[in-house]
């Protein structure tokens, strides 16, 4: 199978040094002078510094020549994947499609599977999520993600043809369960930030990551996944990952919100938009997602952070 990364930031520089180790690998930077700087340097100083591209990598900022492969690698934000797909839909039509990304579109409600269908319904497409940073996938350090296809027989082709060295796929055709996951760990992550950063401590957060994931199952439950994929790599693995760590920048917006400081707008955090989405479609399907709606109250400056503890503490008490 021959392969291609769109999508130079990060998560596609690391997914694209890891399969190099297969083979030759195209990696799609949407800047001439990105992909040119790249090329030079064989590092991508501005998304992941400290990881050298090896020769079987090449980058290139002609989606043309990135398109002569089958298989694409989706490596841009959620909110972005629209773009990429409608921008460059005569070279992705009828190609297979491995969105990497995690979360909703906000002006949609959908999943990265969900759009790839609305946009190119005649693509294949799959999802590659799961606990994964980016500089461990590119350190060659062991990790393990879901590789989810709703058509097995190429779900498996996929599994085979994406499994590096450090990089062990497991397969689900639940595409929901994990769309969900991805998504909607993000959100408990920033949560569980804003509780670390207001000095609110560990049993706190304890707390949130399990009512968070009684959040997560209720979304996806009710909209068709099956609660094995919630329990696997795709949701809790990825969330106990994302809420426990300042690797993710999901937790650090959150630690940033505790802490009643200013940040970095210019970073990638798929939880911010995503929360938004996500309660609107709760509201829509008459859900309750209370941790979900703090989030979205701390992110819009609606709610202070104690204003939010006392609405979760004070909600009226219930069987586990
Ligand atoms: N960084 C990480 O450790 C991991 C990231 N992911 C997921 O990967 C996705 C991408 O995240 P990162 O690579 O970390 O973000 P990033 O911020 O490092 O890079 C995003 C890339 O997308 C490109 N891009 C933005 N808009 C675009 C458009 N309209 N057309 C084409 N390219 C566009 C940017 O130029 C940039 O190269 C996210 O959904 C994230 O949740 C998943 C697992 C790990
Ligand atoms: O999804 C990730 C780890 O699995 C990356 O987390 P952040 O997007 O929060 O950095």
């Amino acid at each position: 199978m021959t392969l291609s990364v769109i999508g130079a930031g990060a998560f596609g520089t690391a997914l694209a040094i890891s399969l190099a180790g297969r083979g030759p690998v195209c990696l799609w930077a949407r800047s001439v002078e990105q992909a040119a700087a790249m090329n030079a340097s064989r590092e991508n100083a501005a998304r992941l510094p400290g990881h050298t591209l090896p020769p079987s990598l090449t980058v290139t900022s002609e989606i043309t020549v990135a398109a002569q492969n089958q298989t694409l690698l989706l490596a841009v934000p959620m909110q972005k994947l629209r773009d990429l797909l409608l921008d460059h839909g005569e070279m992705l039509r009828g190609k297979t499609l491995v969105a990497c990304c995690k979360g909703i579109e906000l002006s949609t409600g959908l999943g990265p599977i969900a759009v790839i269908a609305d946009c190119l319904p005649e693509a294949r497409s799959a999802l590659l999520t799961g606990p994964s940073f980016a500089h461990d996938i590119a350190a060659g350090l062991p990790t393990a993600l879901t590789l989810a296809c709703a058509d097995a027989d190429l779900g498996k082709a996929l599994q085979q043809a994406l499994n590096t060295g450090n990089l062990r796929l497991y397969r689900s055709t639940d595409t929901i369960g994990a769309e969900q996951g991805g998504a909607l760990k993000n959100v408990i992550a920033i949560a569980c930030g804003a509780v670390i950063g207001a000095g609110l401590g560990e049993s706190a957060r304890a707390a949130l990551m399990t009512r968070g994931y009684a959040e997560m199952q209720r979304m996806a439950l009710a909209l068709g996944a099956q609660p094995e994929t919630l329990a696997g790599l795709s949701g809790f693995g990825d969330m106990a990952l994302t809420c426990t760590s300042e690797g993710s920048r999901n937790y650090r917006l959150g630690l940033s919100l505790g802490r009643g400081v200013a940040f970095d707008p210019s970073v990638t955090v798929e939880g911010a938009a995503t929360a938004h989405a996500v309660a609107a479609k709760a509201r829509d399907m008459n859900l309750d997602l209370p941790i979900t709606a703090c989030v979205v109250g701390l992110l819009d400056g609606r709610l202070t952070l104690n204003a939010a503890m006392t609405a979760l503490l004070t909600r009226p008490l219930k069987e586990e």
